[in-house]
């Protein structure tokens, strides 16, 4: 049976179609499109597709969207489902204060990291960044036990703000310097130090919590821009948010019941 997982953010939904929800199965397609054209998606990417038979999803950019996208999923006969975060689930134990409040992406996200860790070797600590519309920078325990994380701005938003709240700044990006000479520059090096920086400090936080170098994981649109910024070495993962949906669906009863 093929199975649909659908990420949606803040700017793009992103979507893959696996032989079958578990973790090991197969990618058959994959897509991401910007949330202004969801509305094409059963004429568009959808459309020459093999019928899933269940599809499970994250979404944090609103109820609106998120309906949007059901009306397009109405090309095909299955119940939508959409992940709340749960205080346990997919192997990770949710410490936030309101576990249900966790962005569903980033639970997603947690899980994924936690089953590709399992899957590689002894468990250990593992810190889950996502580089997105904001950036996310999440701490997991050699346990599985979420201890917290990081909501920053992504780099868009970053010099979105910059750009607004000045008269300076409406110039291009640059390039990321160690000493950056001019204003594209200096604006691409600061984005990028701010969140390398975070992932810095929660990375040195996270050994000095658990005694141990945790794995870390990197997932978003805007990771590639990163990567090559980090004194870190890192796992890259496009797809660990799609990993999470299908280690939850894994777990998910055969029934298809509504999570929410
Ligand atoms: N190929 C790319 N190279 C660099 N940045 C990208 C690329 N694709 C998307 N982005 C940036 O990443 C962000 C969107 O990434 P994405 O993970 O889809 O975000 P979200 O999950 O918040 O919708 C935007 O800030 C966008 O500018
Ligand atoms: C932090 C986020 C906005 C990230 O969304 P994204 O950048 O992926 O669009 C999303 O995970 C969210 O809306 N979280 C809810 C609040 C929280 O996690 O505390
Ligand atoms: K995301």
């Amino acid at each position: 049976m093929s199975f649909l997982v659908i990420d949606i953010g803040n700017t793009r939904l992103k979507w893959g179609l696996y032989a079958a929800p578990r973790t090991d199965s197969v990618l058959q397609a994959e897509g991401a499109v910007y949330l202004e054209t969801i509305d094409q998606l059963a004429e568009t990417d959808w459309r020459h597709l093999p019928a899933p038979q269940g599809m499970l999803g994250c979404a944090v950019a609103g109820q609106a969207v998120r309906r949007r996208v059901e009306e397009q999923l109405e090309l095909w006969d299955l119940l939508p489902r959409w992940v709340v975060s749960q205080s346990a689930g997919g192997g990770v134990v949710n410490h936030y204060e309101h576990p249900a409040r966790l962005g569903s992406d980033r639970w997603a996200a947690l899980v994924g990291a936690r089953s590709r860790l399992l899957a590689s070797g002894p468990p250990r600590p593992a810190l889950v960044v996502m580089v997105g519309t904001a950036v996310t920078v999440d701490a997991l325990d050699a346990a599985g036990h979420f201890l917290g994380g990081l909501i920053l701005p992504g780099f868009g938003l970053m010099l979105k703000a910059l750009e607004n709240g000045t008269s300076g700044l409406k110039v291009p990006t640059g390039e990321v310097q160690d000493f950056p000479r001019n204003t594209s520059d200096a604006l691409m090096s600061g984005g990028t130090d701010a969140i390398a920086g975070a992932i810095e400090r929660m990375h040195r936080r996270l050994v000095a919590r658990t005694g141990q170098v945790p794995e870390l994981y990197m997932t978003g649109g805007a990771a590639v821009k990163l990567v090559p910024s980090l004194d870190l070495p890192v796992q890259q993962r496009d797809h660990l948010i799609f990993d999470g949906l299908l280690r939850l669906a894994s777990d998910l009863p055969t029934v298809a019941t509504p999570l929410v």
